[in-house]
C-alpha cells in the first residue's frame, strides 16, 4: 500500500506556521499606510490638542460667571473681543467678560467654559445676555485630553485601521516604520487545468483556484503574484517554483498535494538541497492532503487542489503564517468575523477530524438559522451560496439541530 501521511491536527500545524520570522521592516509615507502592520511603537511626543479648544459656536467664559442664569434672569457679561481660528487668543478673559470663537477655536487664558450661541444674545452695546448656566470644562475639549504626551497608543504589530492612521496624523507622523508586505506566489498546476483565457476542451478544467486564492492574499494583507499554471511534470514544477522562492516571501502550490502518481508536489519540494516537510495530511475536512514546508528559512504550502479545500487551508492555515510574515502580533481571536446562529439540521462527523461545513444564513421565526451547504470540495460554487462555515471540533460526532453554532464569516 502507498505510504499515507501521518495526519497533523490543527494546533499542531498553528505552532509550526508560529516559528517563521516577520519579513524585513520598511519606512513608507503615511497616506500608504492602510492595512500594513507597524514595526515600531509611536509614543505621543506632545499633547494632542496642544491647547484648549471649544467644541461648540458660542463665547468663551468663566462658568462661574454664568452661575444661575436663566432666560428670566440672564447672566450679564461684557464681549472684549473675538478668538480667531486657528489664532492664539490676543488677551486673557478677566472676571464679567466673554469672548466670541467658533468651534475649534483656542480657548483665552483664564475661560473654563463655552457657552452656546442660542443661548445667548449679544447686545448692541457688546452686553452679552447668557441665559444658561455652564459648568466648568462644558463644551471644551482640554489641552492632551485627546493624547497626552508620553503615552503610546500604537505598538509594534498592530494592523493599521483608518482611525490608526488618523491618528499617526494628528501626531506629526509622516513617515512609518511597517514590516513588508508578504508577497505570495501562487502556482496552479495539473495537465487539466486551463488558463481563462483560452477556449476549453473538453476533460480540462479552468484554473478557478488561482483567482480565489489572489483574492484571499489580497484579503489578507498579502500581494498576490499568479505564476500560472504547470503541467504535471516534475522538473516544470520545480522550476516554477524556483522563480516562486526568489521573487516571493510565501509560496503557494495548488493541486497535487496528495499521493497519486501525479501528484507531485512534495517531490518538488524535496527536490530543494535545504527543504524540510513539517507537515504533509492535516486532520481536517476538506483540505486533509496539505502540505507545509520550508525551503531554507521561506515556507511553501502545497494546498489541495479541490477549491473549496484550498480556501478552507488558506484561512485555517495560511491566515495565520501571513500573520506572523507580516509581524503582526495581534492574532485574530477567531478567522474572521463570527456570528452565532441556530442550526437548521443534524449533521454527522468523523472522530479524529475537524470539520468545516459551508453554511447560509437565513433569518426566520426570530432566529438566525445557519443552513448548512451540502456539496463536494470540488465544487465551486458551495461557497458562492454559503455566507460562512461552522467548525465541528475534532472528536465530536456531530452537531444537531437547534443547537447554537458560531458561523465564520467570508
Ligand atoms: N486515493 C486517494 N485519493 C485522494 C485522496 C485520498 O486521501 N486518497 N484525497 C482526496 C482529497 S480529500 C483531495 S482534497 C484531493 C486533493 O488532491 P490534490 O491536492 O493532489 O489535487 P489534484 O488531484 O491536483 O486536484 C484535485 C481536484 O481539484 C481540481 N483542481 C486542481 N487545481 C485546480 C485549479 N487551479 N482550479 C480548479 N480546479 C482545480 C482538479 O482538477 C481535481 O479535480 O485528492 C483526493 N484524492
Ligand atoms: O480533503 Mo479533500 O480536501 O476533502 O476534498
Amino acid at each position: 500500500m502507498i505510504e499515507f501521511f501521518r495526519l497533523k491536527t490543527i494546533p499542531e500545524v498553528l505552532e509550526i506556521t508560529r516559528r517563521f520570522m516577520p519579513l524585513k521592516v520598511e519606512l513608507i509615507p503615511l497616506a500608504k499606510a492602510y492595512n500594513r502592520v507597524l514595526a515600531e511603537s509611536i509614543t505621543a511626543l506632545e499633547d494632542v490638542p496642544e491647547f484648549s479648544r471649544s467644541t461648540m459656536d458660542g463665547y468663551a467664559v468663566r462658568a462661574q460667571d454664568t452661575f444661575g442664569a436663566s432666560p428670566g434672569s440672564p447672566a450679564l457679561l461684557e464681549v472684549v473681543g473675538e478668538v480667531g481660528m486657528g489664532e492664539e487668543p490676543r488677551v486673557p478673559l478677566g472676571p464679567g467678560q466673554a469672548q466670541r470663537l467658533a468651534t475649534g477655536g483656542m480657548l483665552p487664558m483664564d475661560a473654563d467654559a463655552v457657552v452656546m450661541l442660542e443661548y445667548t444674545q449679544e447686545l448692541a452695546d457688546r452686553t452679552l445676555e447668557v441665559y444658561r448656566t455652564v459648568a466648568p470644562l462644558e463644551n471644551v475639549v482640554q489641552r492632551g485630553e485627546d493624547v497626552p504626551a508620553g503615552t503610546t497608543l500604537l505598538h509594534t504589530g498592530v494592523r493599521l485601521r483608518p482611525q490608526d492612521i488618523g491618528l499617526l496624523a494628528a501626531l506629526g507622523v509622516i513617515e512609518v516604520k511597517v514590516y513588508q508586505k508578504p508577497r505570495v506566489a501562487i502556482i496552479a498546476s495539473g495537465d487539466e487545468i486551463t488558463s481563462i483565457d483560452v477556449p476549453l476542451q473538453m476533460g480540462q478544467m479552468r484554473d478557478a483556484n488561482s483567482y480565489a486564492l489572489a483574492g484571499q492574499v489580497a484579503a489578507m494583507g498579502g500581494e498576490p503574484q499568479l505564476l500560472g499554471i504547470v503541467p504535471d511534470r516534475l522538473e516544470l514544477l520545480i522550476e516554477k517554483m524556483a522563480v516562486g522562492l526568489a521573487e516571493t516571501d510565501l509560496v503557494l502550490l495548488s493541486g497535487g498535494s496528495s499521493v497519486g502518481t501525479r501528484d507531485l508536489a512534495i517531490a518538488a519540494i524535496r527536490s530543494f538541497p535545504q527543504a524540510e516537510v513539517l507537515v504533509h495530511g492535516v486532520a481536517i475536512s476538506p483540505g486533509k492532503p496539505t502540505i507545509l514546508a520550508r525551503i531554507g528559512s521561506q515556507p511553501i504550502f502545497g494546498l489541495p487542489g479541490h477549491p473549496v479545500s484550498a480556501m478552507v487551508i488558506m484561512e485555517v492555515m495560511v491566515r495565520p503564517l501571513l500573520t506572523c510574515l507580516a509581524g503582526e502580533s495581534q492574532v485574530r481571536k477567531d478567522w474572521g468575523r463570527t456570528i452565532k446562529a441556530v442550526l437548521s439540521r443534524n449533521l454527522a462527523s468523523t472522530i479524529g477530524r475537524e470539520d468545516f461545513i459551508r453554511v447560509r444564513l437565513c433569518p426566520a421565526g426570530g432566529n438566525m438559522w445557519a443552513e448548512p451547504v451540502l456539496g463536494k470540495s470540488g465544487l465551486i460554487s458551495t461557497m458562492v451560496k454559503a455566507d460562512g462555515w461552522i467548525r465541528i471540533p475534532l472528536n465530536t460526532e456531530g452537531l444537531e439541530k437547534g443547537e447554537e453554532v458560531e458561523v465564520i464569516l467570508f
